[in-house]
């Protein structure tokens, strides 16, 4: 039995039902890029309308730091949202305060509303009290449906638990049953994989994976701060250089750890961010000071799906290169296909995750064949470190 508050036996019916759900989706042009999240999060919203709840939705939308940034308005989304549910779905331009309330008031049993972006204000991440309180008014129960969101103690993921009945939706139900049944027991050799531009968010948690994995492979943006830590001119590249310490301890927990670190030995390089720029193929010694790491190079490809052929087991979240622009998606496609190819062949447990993850993974026409895609990639990798997770330890019965 699940050690949280689910959703059964809870009557909904003509309850406003406040439920923070992750629709942090990748946008392209102010369209929704990949609706996974979405698609993810509509059975439980469904079964709540169903059942006579007045559904009330909120969630973050990027990092827009407390400033009402236009291009990461919610407003897409709800379309977006509306579209996969075949339902309308109303939309107030404010999460809280009077432009909140008229919408929340105005809905019907059955009817759902989505909030704008909680982040607008930066009381949202500082978990504070008025605003957990403000957002509180909105709704007579809260159910947390964002597992990829778990791992931050912000208003929205943690404070609501504590203001109002609260449950587990549907979906971060299934995902921790799911991480449960594939990653409780992991069989060795374990790979885990960590790209990506997210650094300063998930370096400090590679200090712990290194303990549950036998190789964690560090690619993406992730990778050129290793790179700088050892001394490496990454160029122009994504790169904190205010964190080489920090990556220099996890060199150090990792060798006593007894955990091999795999950094790329050759990259793509160019010298913009955009498709189609005129790139080399650069030994990581030798990068251009003007250049820019946007991808793995073919050295680094073969030595990672040579890797993959004797693990039992890989996780992975943060594409390889910026996967979005060809030809920098090389790396990622590569490397996924070849796991999704093993994985179909039996001979290794595939586990991913994360908002841009699993568009790569769909972009490289490989996530049906992985054994388990999560919506959540930091939190998924907190999970695995055995972090108590806030907006989790929240739901805990009470
Ligand atoms: N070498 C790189 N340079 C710049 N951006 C990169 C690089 N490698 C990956 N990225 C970017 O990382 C982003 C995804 O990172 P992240 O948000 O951490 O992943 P996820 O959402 O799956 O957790 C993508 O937008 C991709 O373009
Ligand atoms: O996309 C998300 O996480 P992920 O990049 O780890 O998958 C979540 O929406 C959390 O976003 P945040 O890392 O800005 O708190």
């Amino acid at each position: 039995m699940a050690d949280f508050n689910t959703l059964d036996g809870v009557n909904v019916a003509g309850k406003r039902v406040l439920l923070r759900a992750d629709l942090n989706v990748p946008m392209k042009d102010g369209v929704v890029g990949d609706t996974t999240r979405i698609d993810r999060t509509v059975p439980g919203l469904i079964e709540l309308a169903d059942a006579g709840a007045k559904l009330v939705v909120i969630t973050h939308f990027g990092r827009p730091k407390g400033q009402r940034v236009a291009e990461m308005s919610l407003k897409p989304v709800a379309d977006a949202l509306a579209k996969q549910l075949g339902r309308p779905v109303k939309f107030a331009d404010d999460c809280i305060g009077d432009a909140a309330a008229s919408v929340v008031n105005s809905l019907e049993n059955g009817e759902i509303a989505l909030l704008e972006n909680l982040r607008y204000h930066a009381e949202e991440e500082k978990n504070d009290p008025a605003f957990v309180a403000e957002l509180a008014k909105l709704g007579d129960v809260y159910v947390n449906d964002a597992f990829s969101c778990a791992h931050r103690a912000h208003a929205s993921t943690e404070g609501l638990a504590r203001a109002l009945p609260a449950y587990a939706g549907r979906l971060m139900q299934a995902e921790l049953e799911a991480l449960g049944n594939a990653l409780e027991a992991p069989k060795h050799p374990v790979m885990a994989i960590v790209g990506g531009a997210k650094i300063s968010t998930k370096l400090d948690l590679l200090g712990n994976l290194v303990a549950k994995v036998d190789q964690l492979v560090i690619g993406g943006g992730m990778a050129n701060t290793f790179l700088a830590a050892k001394g490496v001119n990454v160029g122009k590249s994504l790169c904190e250089h205010d964190l080489l310490e920090t990556a220099r301890e996890i060199f150090k927990k990792a060798d006593a750890a007894n955990c091999e670190i795999v950094l790329p030995v050759d990259g793509l390089v160019a010298k913009e961010f955009a498709a189609n720029a005129p790139h080399d193929v650069s030994d990581i010694n030798d990068v251009a000071s003007d250049g820019m790491i946007l991808d793995a190079g073919p050295e680094t490809i073969v030595d990672l799906n040579k890797r993959l052929e004797s693990c039992e087991t890989l996780v992975w979240n943060g594409p390889l290169g910026a996967f979005e622009i060809t030809p920098f998606d090389t790396a990622t496609v590569s490397v996924a296909q070849h796991a999704a190819k093993l994985t179909k062949a039996g001979k290794l447990l595939s586990v991913a995750g994360g908002g841009d993850t699993v568009a790569a993974l769909r972009h490289a026409d490989s996530d049906q064949d992985f054994s388990y895609v999560s919506t959540a990639g930091g939190a998924f990798l907190e999970w695995l470190e055995g972090k108590t997770l806030p907006g989790v330890a929240a739901l805990r019965a009470k």
